[in-house]
């Protein structure tokens, strides 16, 4: 199929995307919470592709060989028939790579975003979640990171239905992040091909809990609805912060722990929204004086301009 180019020179182009937690314990590949740390790009059509990034992994960022946004932007277009304009991007990232916080998500549609204003698509929204969702292989992550709040999906070969609440909740969200990253598809090799029967009535009840927690803004009853034994009991060897952190559930200044996403980060919700006690107390339990403690809140989805 012979490529023809982009219809007319687009704007610059502004996009903020959140980082997200997946899985909040037994929601697996279903729920998602937008956290309050971005991934900002700024971009413009150039001569070359080039970024140039500040923040957090900010070479790897910057690398233009199997960077994520660009292949998904140049894969987008390619299947359109359109050759890529290049593009310059400013990046700015928040969002820690391989740790759980949902930065492939965020990569994915950062790249559809990118293609469908370059490349004129006249996307709808639901066209954007749906080919990032499908490019990530389940949808709870780039639910999330497009629509904000704690976000509920299912996803089917055709389709995405999702749902959002609790967006403007102000509980704590607290982040231990260990010093080396796990490939969500590691993290996925690990489980089980099946379950029984009392595992997955178990997680069924601790989700629907969960839906209502964030619905009502319920925080008591976090620390039931966040037990999980479909994914993370499989996924300890390889988190080994998440069985060192879990008997912090109980603590009165916590109301849930689950591990984020597929690991190895561990996300702790608090009442309060910046406990300043919480990082020491983490640590302690970690046995970790220098661990990284990130404490951030719930944030909006995503915000193009
Ligand atoms: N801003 C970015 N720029 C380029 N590549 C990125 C960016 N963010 C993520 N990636 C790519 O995605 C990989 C991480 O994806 P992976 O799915 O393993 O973890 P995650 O998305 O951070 O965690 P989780 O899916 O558990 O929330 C990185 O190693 C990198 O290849
Ligand atoms: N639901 C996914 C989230 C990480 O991308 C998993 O746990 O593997």
């Amino acid at each position: 199929m012979s490529q023809s180019t982009a219809k007319s020179p687009a704007k610059p182009y502004h996009l903020r995307l959140p980082a997200t937690s997946a899985n909040l314990g037994p929601g697996f590949d279903a729920l998602g919470l937008a956290m309050a740390l971005y991934l900002t790009i700024d971009a413009i059509v150039a001569d070359a592709f080039q970024i140039d990034a500040t923040g957090r992994n900010a070479d790897q960022c910057a690398r233009l060989e199997d960077n994520l946004i660009l292949t998904t932007y140049i894969d987008v277009l390619a299947n359109a028939a359109i050759r890529a304009p290049r593009l310059h991007l400013q990046l700015h990232n928040e969002i820690p790579l391989g740790m759980g916080c949902g930065s492939s998500a965020s990569a994915l549609l950062a790249g559809v975003f990118l293609a469908n204003h370059f490349g004129n698509l006249g996307w709808s929204g639901q066209q954007i979640l749906e080919e990032a969702c499908h490019r990530e292989g389940h949808p709870d992550n780039v639910a999330a990171c497009y629509l904000g709040g704690m976000t509920a999906s299912a996803m089917s070969e055709n389709s995405v239905t999702t749902a959002s609440c609790g967006e403007n909740i102000i509980w704590g969200l607290n982040l231990a992040l260990p010093s080396h990253s796990l490939a969500t598809k590691k993290a996925r090799a690990l489980l089980p091909a099946t379950y029984s029967r009392e595992d997955v009535v178990a997680n069924i009840q601790s989700t629907a809990l969960l839906v209502a927690a964030f619905a009502q803004g319920r925080g008591d009853l976090l620390r039931t609805a966040m037990k999980d034994r479909i994914h993370q009991p499989y996924r300890m060897k390889a988190c080994p912060l998440l069985p060192l952190l879990l008997p912090l559930a109980s603590h009165p200044a916590i109301l849930g722990i689950a591990l984020s996403g597929a690991g190895p980060s561990v996300l702790i919700i608090t009442q309060e929204a910046r406990p300043s006690v919480l990082p020491d107390i983490i640590r302690q339990a970690a046995g970790d004086r220098s661990l990284e403690v990130i404490q951030t809140t719930i944030s909006t989805g995503a915000l193009e301009a």
